[in-house]
């Protein structure tokens, strides 16, 4: 179909409109789903000395098969007050600093033990050197552990605190205001009259936006008003780096989005990509805010924040790698071939397999609640059988 921008292009035009905003410094408990805006350095080797990994007793390797005098104890936290001669043993536990000479441990299970006097259970069961964490095996000094761009997760947050880090530079969040149009809509959970249904997509999108690190304001809705939309456009782009809006971007008498941000002195960037669903997404800016115009079909409001609105949002606060990851899976069962538009077909990934569900009109919202991944279906992709890969994005 001419004049449809092709997704890759699309996505690429959006994340152009604006750099990332800038960095912080964040405190741990505030960092995780963050971006680091630098990367994170190794300020000390870890461990910073030989460790014990087991509770038993220190030995020199070369002494085995023993028996030895044990002649002390260490434990956690504490320093070794004294060496390890040929011959002798030392109590240790899991974590304690190996004492000088010592370089192999025999775990308790293995020794037997008489007073002070240590011998081997089964002498052919300890290997010279074993459960000893030597100094700096998980990390040196000066490494880089983590890149900047990276997503913090818990085992990056572990990872920067052992690196004797005290907080992470992040990407600053971006403000993200939510704005409903149409007549139709009514708050959610409130009394319907006949034509009316409830505003499922702004609740949704702040829902999608809550696991980002973003700044998102509490959803707005408006009536299918051109001037109004575009007054509210104009307000919204003072306090935000994104605007999202849904419905009313199509060609219909009442979609009004494209010409009220114009009237807000906004101009478009794109509209209308080669996807089914969400044909009709719109890109432009107020200013230095961006305004996403997703079509109001829920699954296509779905599918066009998944594939620009949250990739957006983690640009803007510093990803590297803000696209969603595509992987493959083996089809459960045969698929059609492909049309005009790429899809994106609401699927359920289980037991490795990929399900593409019947029902796949854009209006429909249980579809959403049942899937777990969004299969992709190239345009003029050849039919496939049970059991040929597929591309898919997995799903929150
Ligand atoms: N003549 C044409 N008609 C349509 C075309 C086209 O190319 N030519 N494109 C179709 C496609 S594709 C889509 S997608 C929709 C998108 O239209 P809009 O973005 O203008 O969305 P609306 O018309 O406002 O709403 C569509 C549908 O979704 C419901 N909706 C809207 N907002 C919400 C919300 N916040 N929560 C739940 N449901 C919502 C709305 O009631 C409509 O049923 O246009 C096609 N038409
Ligand atoms: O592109 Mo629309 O989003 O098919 O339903």
């Amino acid at each position: 179909m001419s004049g449809l921008l092709a997704v890759e292009e699309a996505q690429a035009r959006l994340l152009a409109l604006r750099r990332p905003l800038g960095s912080e410094n964040v405190i741990f408990s505030q960092s995780l789903g963050r971006y680091l805006s630098q990367d994170i350095l190794a300020q000390r080797d870890q461990p910073s000395a030989d460790l014990s990994a087991m509770d038993g007793y220190a030995i020199r390797g070369a002494d085995l098969p023993g028996p030895w005098a044990v002649t002390g104890e260490i434990a956690a936290g504490g320093v070794p007050s004294q060496r390890v001669g040929a011959g002798e043993a030392m109590r240790i536990f899991t974590g304690a600093m190996l004492p000088e000479g010592a370089d192999t441990i025999v775990i308790q299970e293995d020794a037997i033990i008489g007073g002070t006097h240590l011998r081997l259970a089964a002498a052919d069961a300890i290997r010279p050197g074993q459960h000893v964490r030597s100094r700096a095996s998980d990390f040196p000094a000066g490494a880089r552990l983590v890149a900047a761009g990276t997503r913090v997760t818990p085992g990056v947050i572990a990872a920067a605190i052992m690196s004797g880090a005290a907080q992470v530079t992040a990407g600053t969040r971006p403000r993200v205001a939510i704005l409903t149009t149409g007549d139709e809509l009514v708050q959610p959970g409130h009394a319907l009259a006949p034509g009316q249904i409830p505003d499922s997509n702004g609740t949704m999108l702040a829902a999608m936006l809550g696991i980002e690190p973003a700044n998102v304001s509490l959803p707005l809705h408006i009536r299918d008003d051109r001037l109004m939309i575009s007054r509210v456009l104009k307000d919204l782009a003072r306090r935000h780096d994104v605007i999202v809006t849904v419905g009313g971007a199509s060609v219909g008498d009442h979609d009004h989005v494209r010409g009220a941000l114009e009237d807000a002195g906004g101009s478009v960037d794109f509209w209308k990509i080669a996807m089914r669903p969400g044909k009709p997404l719109l890109a432009g800016r107020i200013g230095d805010t961006i305004l996403l115009g997703l079509p109001g079909n829920p699954s296509s409001a779905f599918v066009t924040a998944t594939l620009f609105l949250l990739p957006l949002v983690r640009h803007l606060a510093g990803a590297r790698a803000p696209l969603p990851e595509v992987r493959r899976a083996p089809l459960a069962a045969a698929l059609g071939p492909g049309g005009k538009r790429r899809d994106y077909l609401r699927a359920r990934l289980e037991g490795g397999l990929l399900s593409v569900f019947d029902g796949q009109d854009s209006g429909r919202t249980l579809p959403l609640a049942e899937a777990n991944a969004l299969a992709i279906r190239d345009i003029a992709a050849p039919a496939r059988t049970v059991g040929e890969q597929a591309d898919y994005i997995a799903i929150a």
